[in-house]
This record gives C-alpha cells, structure tokens and sequence, in this order.
C-alpha cells in the first residue's frame, strides 16, 4: 500500500494545540522513507525566551522503558534468564509472590503497585520532596511492597513503575554493573545516539537542552520549572534523556531488527489491550497504537515531571515520529500533542 505522505501542517497544528493547552513549546520529528522533516513552536526556555530547538535534549520518562526492555530481552537471548521464569529465581527471596515472572513484568501484569500515585498524589510537593532525593531500587521496592497488589500475577494489565525499577534489579544483578553501562553498551553507542544518555542522579541536562514546567494542581498556579531533578523515583523506569532524532533512530531501529533477533522482537511486538478503546495495547515494554488510517505504530509515551513525549515507529522502522511538549501534569496538552501521531502516520484527511 502506498505510504501516505506525513500532514506538517497537521502535525504542527498538533504541536499548536499543545501550547493552546498550556505547554510552553512543543516539537516533532518525523523520519521517513523520504526524509525527516521537524518542527518546533513556542520556547523551550521561558526566562530565556529561547526557542523551542529540534536538536535540544529532554527527559524522556517512561519511553526508557523501552530502553530497558531492550536491555532484558537481550540477556534472555543470551540465555541469561527465561521471560516465564519466576523474578525470584534470579533475585532470590525478592518478591512476596513466586508465581510473579518476568514476563509479568515486561507487559505491566505482575501486581506490583505503582508507589508514584501516592508519591504524587499532590503533584508540586510530592515532585519538591523527591526532586533532589536519591533512592536505592530496594527503597523504591518498599514503597511498593507496602501497598496491597493490584491483581493477581498475570491476570491483568495494570501499568506500574515497580516492574521497571525490578527490571534494573535484574539488569543490574545479571550483568554486574550498573544500568547505565548496559544502555550505552547495547543501545546507545550501537546506534550511535550521541544526544542520549542514562542520567542517575546527576540533577543537570547537559547540552543543549528543554526546560520543563509543571502544571501545580491549583488552577491559575503559577508553572514551577522542574527541569533540574534526580529522577531517582524513576531510574530504570525513566531516567534517559535524548532528544528527536534519536528517539527516531532507536524506535526505527529496534523494529527494523536491529536490536533484538525476529523471534525475540516478534514476543515483543505481541500486545495485549491496556484498555477498552481497542486501539490502544502494551507488548514487552513497548506501547502499541493502532491509529484512524488502520496503521499500527509501536513505541511508548513518557511523562516525567514538565516534559511529555511521544515515540513510536511503524512496525518495518521505515517510518517514525517523535514528540515533546515542555509541560506535564495538564492531561489536555499531552493529549494534543498526540495528535502528531495520526498527522505524521496517517497523513492529509481526505477532503
Ligand atoms: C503511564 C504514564 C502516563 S505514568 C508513567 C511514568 N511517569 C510517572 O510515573 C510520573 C507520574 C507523575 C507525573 C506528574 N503527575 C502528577 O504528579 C499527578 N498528580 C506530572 O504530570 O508531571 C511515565 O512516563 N509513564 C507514563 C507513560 O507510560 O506514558
């Protein structure tokens, strides 16, 4: 089927919208079988005024995930863990359920509770209280342990940060060094991403980069500038920082195969819904949207204190697109900025 050219002028609509909902600025980045093509609106730096710049570095949030599960899935080709293996196999006495696999924890279906809902639950004084702080994969593993499970092991999606942070428990235990080493080793120095890193937990975003701006939850609160932060409630659940046209590059290369065998990424790309909408599904650490043009586009979304992202790549890696909006905590740009997707992928509505 002939691949519909991207609508530019829809995805800066999209992009516009973003702002109009209350982001700073925003960018995409779209690369093609015909080029790459990027734009930018608004700024990326208010008390600056500096523009909004395609290059710049952000916080990725939770599109690190993918990162990891990249990571994991590799050790299971090196036959260094087996997805339906129980986690306490490999970390002996971790968790308080033997049934709970790592395959649980790649696809958001172990039980494990999500300790950023209460961690967050006021959005400006939980970020303050944690922004500067440095926690350990075993603290942030308390935290989560200290509430009830969600579901039982396998019998539900239910999205967690604690598999991911349990996932760099296994990283970590199965490599012997830190995560950091494991992206750059069998990601980032690969692919050649030079604007991408694991950052723990250093606070700065070298570089060129975006400041991001909070959304406090009191309507007409002034934005708080949350660009300088540990991440450490996050680390292996979102701790990257990249920019456009490397998030370009690892969504196109991880589905062209580049990354992982056909049959290990054939169990990535295997979804599963995560809600009722039917276009919408979760694989192995890997988002999957089904868009209005019937095109499948797999990649995952971030959210991480004043930055949103979006990244995701048709499933031949000949087509992908990325997003930023320089907010967070305002459900209405992030919203729109995904509108993006159905610009790039979908291209011009017909008349
Ligand atoms: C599933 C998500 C959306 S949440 C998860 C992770 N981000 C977080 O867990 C941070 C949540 C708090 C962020 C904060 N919100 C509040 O504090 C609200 N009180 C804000 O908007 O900046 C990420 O990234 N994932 C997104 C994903 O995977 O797309």
């Amino acid at each position: 089927t002939r691949t519909p050219a991207p609508d530019m002028a829809g995805v800066v609509a999209a992009l516009e919208s973003a702002m109009a909902n209350g982001a700073p600025g925003a960018m995409a980045r779209y690369s093609g079988p015909d080029g790459t093509r990027a734009r930018a609106v608004g700024v990326r730096d208010r008390e600056s005024g500096a523009a909004m710049d395609t290059r710049a570095r952000f916080r990725i949030g939770s599109v690190s995930k993918t990162f990891s599960s990249v990571v994991l899935l590799q050790l299971v080709e090196e036959g260094r863990l087996k997805l339906d293996a129980p986690v306490n196999r490999y970390l002996e006495g971790l968790l308080p359920d033997d049934r709970i696999t790592v395959r649980h924890l790649l696809t958001h279906r172990s039980g494990l509770a999500d300790y950023t809902d209460a961690m967050f639950d006021q959005t400006v004084p939980g970020f303050e209280a944690v922004r500067n702080r440095v926690f350990s994969y075993r603290e942030l593993l308390d935290l989560s342990l200290a509430e009830p499970r969600t579901t039982e092991p396998g019998a539900a999606y239910k999205y967690s940060n604690a598999n991911f942070v349990v996932v760099g428990m296994l990283i970590e235990k199965l490599t012997g060094r830190p995560v950091a080493d494991a992206y750059q080793r069998r990601v980032i120095k690969p692919l050649g991403l030079r604007d991408t890193a694991y950052v723990h937990p250093d606070t700065r975003i070298k570089g060129t980069h975006v400041r991001g701006y909070l959304h406090p939850d009191e309507a007409g609160a002034p934005l708080v500038d949350s660009t300088e932060q540990t991440v450490s409630w996050a680390q292996s659940a979102g701790a990257v920082i990249s920019n456009t046209a490397d998030l370009n590059t690892f969504t196109g290369a991880l589905m062209r195969g580049r990354l992982l065998s056909p049959a290990t990424l054939e169990a990535m790309t295997t979804v599963t819904p995560t809600d009722a909408t039917g276009t919408r599904f979760y694989g192995l650490g890997l988002r999957r949207y089904d868009l209005s043009c019937g095109t499948q586009v797999y990649g995952h979304t971030g959210t991480v204190q004043g930055f949103y992202t979006y990244a995701f790549s048709t499933r031949d890696g000949r087509r992908s697109l990325s997003a930023l909006a320089n907010t967070s905590n305002r459900g209405s740009a992030n919203t729109a900025l995904g509108g993006t997707l159905e610009a790039a992928f979908c291209g011009k509505k017909p008349a």
